[in-house]
């Protein structure tokens, strides 16, 4: 039997990521193979994210490669995936969510400091504005490169301070400190492990189908709908999280102004078998309660 080419980037949480895909997949009785791929997003270190101006910037080369036919799946954290897919791929599995909330990790000698005089390391638009709307007065400094390439930077003292996905630590071991911070919302589908494939592969798709995890599979929808109908594109601070209690489906999304001053909240519960489109809806009517002056003032400021 022809190996399944699994594509990934080449960081260590991508590779951890793929291997966790690679075994549930050889359960389905697949013969595997990694295929490790630079994509441009780990090339590009010296710029913030939202400064690149373009999306997808961890997921073209890997979205390439599948167009030709290099790899036959693609894994992706989710939240790393644009909204907007390329001609001919899809997401057709997602693996169980775990950890998806944002932790703050300090210095080792930042420990007295008081939370309102930190420097917080991160590129991340929605954690600085989210940290912004409890402490205006906190400092940030731009940070990027994968999770030990920033522990290592923390350490050399560019900050007191960064946030985590609980994800990545999680994944790759790491024996560090980390505080919960409970008021920052987490990103759209965090903390999600998503496979990618061609459309009309529907023999695979059909098969990749069964290891997907359908409650994580229902609330990244609504999650990514919400983003989706909000950002058009560009990069903004918005933070959603659905989770499933007892049948039901617990929704809480925020959108803020790029420092935090202005923010949209939603928090809302429903029926699951309500949950078609329901990302959409919430989202437009964020958009009608001033959530679009604020995403066009986003749009011309960055
Ligand atoms: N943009 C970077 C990124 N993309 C996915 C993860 C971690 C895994 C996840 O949360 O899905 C991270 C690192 C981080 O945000 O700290």
């Amino acid at each position: 039997m022809k190996k399944l080419k699994i594509g990934t980037r080449n960081s260590p949480l991508a590779l951890w990521q793929a291997q966790e895909v690679e075994s549930k997949l050889k359960t389905l009785g697949f013969e595997t193979e990694i295929v490790p791929i630079i994509s441009s997003g780990d090339k590009n270190l010296n710029q913030p994210l939202y400064a690149l101006g373009i999306t997808g910037v961890f997921t073209k080369d890997l979205d390439i490669a599948l167009l030709n036919k290099e790899i036959d799946i693609a894994v992706h954290s989710l939240k790393d995936v644009p909204t907007q897919l390329p001609h001919n791929i899809q997401i057709s599995a997602v693996l169980e969510r775990d950890f998806p909330e944002d932790v703050l990790v300090r210095n080792d000698d930042s420990e007295p400091l008081d939370i309102e005089v930190l420097k917080i390391a991160t590129s991340s638009l929605r954690r600085r504005a989210f940290w912004l709307k409890e402490f205006p007065e906190t400092e940030f400094a731009d940070i990027r490169g994968n999770v030990q390439t920033r522990l290592k930077k923390l350490d050399d003292g560019i900050a007191n301070a960064t946030i985590f996905s609980l994800a990545g630590i999680k994944r790759m071991n790491l024996d560090i400190t980390y505080e919960q911070i409970p008021f920052l919302l987490q990103a759209p589908s965090q903390g999600v492990v998503a496979i990618a494939s061609l459309s009309d592969n529907d023999k695979l798709n059909e098969r990749l189908k069964t290891i997907s995890h359908k409650e994580t599979e229902i609330c990244v929808t609504i999650e990514r709908e919400f983003l989706k109908t909000l950002e058009g594109g560009c990069t903004a601070p918005i933070g959603a999280k659905a989770e499933m209690l007892d049948g039901k489906i617990r929704f809480i999304g925020r959108l803020c102004s790029l420092d935090g001053k202005n923010c949209i909240d939603t928090d809302e519960i429903f029926d699951w078998n309500d949950s078609e489109n329901f990302g959409e809806k919430i989202a437009l009517k964020v958009l009608e309660n001033g959530g679009k002056e604020l995403m066009d003032e986003i749009r011309k400021s960055l």
